[in-house]
């Protein structure tokens, strides 16, 4: 048994498991031993008929990049090979406090006539992938019941088949902050670097990406000139901003991730999240590499750069509202050690409906991305939130509202202030 494996289920009923039904609030569960009290199962099982049948998988291979593919993939396999009526859901598992604990995966409901069909798609997907999967159902006094299908694990271990299940408090923070450092956000080109180098075998572009990576042993003395960056959502004037600044200023104008890597991105954008991160977290030290270089000779101005890396990344792996992210002054907003640090960060902002307008009237295609921020809200909130509590340097927010002129001239206000041109 694979020692990942072993360790998960040792502490399984140390474990929490987070529900997220639609249109439910987040459910939290834990599990105990059977016959050990009177407590009742949690209210939203309730809504589940005693004969349904319920089922969690949880993806716990012990090769990260394994678990991200398998996971990116499973819900497309489960959608193909279930009955068409089985109501899909995410569940997780963590263990409160500890980091990179928690484990991602599928909760599912199949009627009774179904459930044979059901069984023998999860029989086989645990026989053949890393999933361990659980059954649950309800008894008479409303109380409901964890199988463990791994019974040759559970037996090695010593542990119960059967649990029943058991309301429990949510924790202060949602869960998947335990799993951002190095998973959703890198901290160093050596953590971003491992996980492309890793993807080789099965991604081959990501070979190619790490062949225009710079040579990093170069120790670079202070850059003579500014180095200044525009970060903002999709379509708050941070193209039109950077041009002007360029052409006021006599700058160098650079972006992030760089024209370098713009035949492999969309590819990118495809993978699952410690994949595509650790792919923008890389543009980031390219473009670096580039300011580093120009800025002996001119001012720079940089088009998005790491607040915008960490920012998104945040916000997707964290769901719900705002209160959700981790809280302000976290190591999760903290910078980079080895990134180069920019003079000034501008972050523009804009309110919803004038941003709407302006990505009307450019008419263009969006990334998934930016297209799920137009429709959720809270995504959109988590986003400019996350941007606002990045620290290292922290961001100066500038009205994107006014006249293009007008933005202009706020921010070479705050650049002359700032950063004495
Ligand atoms: N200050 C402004 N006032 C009105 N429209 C603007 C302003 N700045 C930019 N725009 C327009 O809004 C749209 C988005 O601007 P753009 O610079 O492309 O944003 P981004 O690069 O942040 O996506 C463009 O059509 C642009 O002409
Ligand atoms: N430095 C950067 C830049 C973009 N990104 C990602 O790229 C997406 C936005 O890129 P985009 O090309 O749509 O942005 P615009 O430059 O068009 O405003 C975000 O969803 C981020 O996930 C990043 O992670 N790091």
């Amino acid at each position: 048994m694979a020692r990942r494996v072993k360790t998960f289920l040792s502490q399984w009923s140390s474990r929490i498991f987070l529900l997220e039904l639609d249109g439910t609030p987040p459910l939290y569960f834990r599990v105990q031993e059977q016959h050990r009290g009177e407590e009742k199962a949690p209210r939203v099982f309730a809504q589940f008929h005693k004969q349904d049948r319920c089922y969690s998988l949880l993806v716990c291979s012990p090769d990260r990049i394994r678990r991200a593919k398998f996971y990116g993939e499973l819900k497309d396999k489960l959608l193909r090979e279930l009955p068409a009526g089985c109501d899909l859901a995410a569940i997780s598992s963590f263990l409160p406090d500890v980091r990179d604990s928690l484990v991602r995966g599928y909760f599912l409901k199949s009627s009774t006539e179904d459930s044979p069909h059901t069984e023998r798609v999860l029989r086989e997907l645990e026989r053949r992938d890393p999933v361990l999967v659980c059954s649950y159902s309800g008894g008479e006094d409303g109380q409901w019941t964890q199988r463990l299908w791994s019974q040759a694990e559970s037996k090695t271990l010593q542990m119960p088949v059967e649990y029943s299940v058991v309301p429990t408090e949510a924790p202060p923070y949602h869960p998947s902050t335990l799993n951002i450092i190095n998973s959703d956000v890198f901290y160093s080109f050596d953590e971003a670097y491992d996980v492309l180098k890793k993807c080789g075998d099965i991604i081959p572009e990501a070979t190619s990406v790490l062949e225009t990576l710079p040579s990093r042993e170069k120790a670079r003395r202070k850059p003579d000139f500014p180095i200044v960056v525009i970060e903002g959502l999709d379509a708050t004037g941070k193209t039109t901003l950077t041009e002007s600044l360029k052409d006021t200023l006599g700058a160098t104008l650079l972006r992030s991730p760089p024209q370098s890597l713009s035949p492999w991105r969309a590819r990118f954008d495809q993978e699952p999240p410690l994949i595509r991160r650790a792919f923008y977290a890389l543009g980031n030290y390219i473009t670096a590499e580039q300011i580093s270089q120009e800025a002996m000779k001119t001012p720079i101005i940089v088009d998005r750069f790491w607040h915008s890396t960490a920012a998104y990344a945040i916000a997707t792996a964290v769901s719900g509202p705002v209160c959700n992210l981790p809280p302000a002054g976290s190591e999760v907003y903290r910078w980079p050690g080895d990134l180069l640090q920019p003079s000034l960060v501008v972050l523009l902002t804009l309110d919803p409906e004038e941003r709407e307008r302006r990505l009307r009237n450019r008419g263009q295609m969006k990334t998934d991305e930016e297209k799920e921020l137009d429709h959720n809200r809270l995504f959109r909130l988590r986003v400019e939130e996350a941007y606002r509590r990045i620290s290292g340097p922290a961001c100066v927010t500038v009205d994107a509202s006014p006249s293009a002129d007008q933005v202009l001239q706020q921010v070479l206000l705050l650049i002359r202030g700032k950063c004495h041109l």
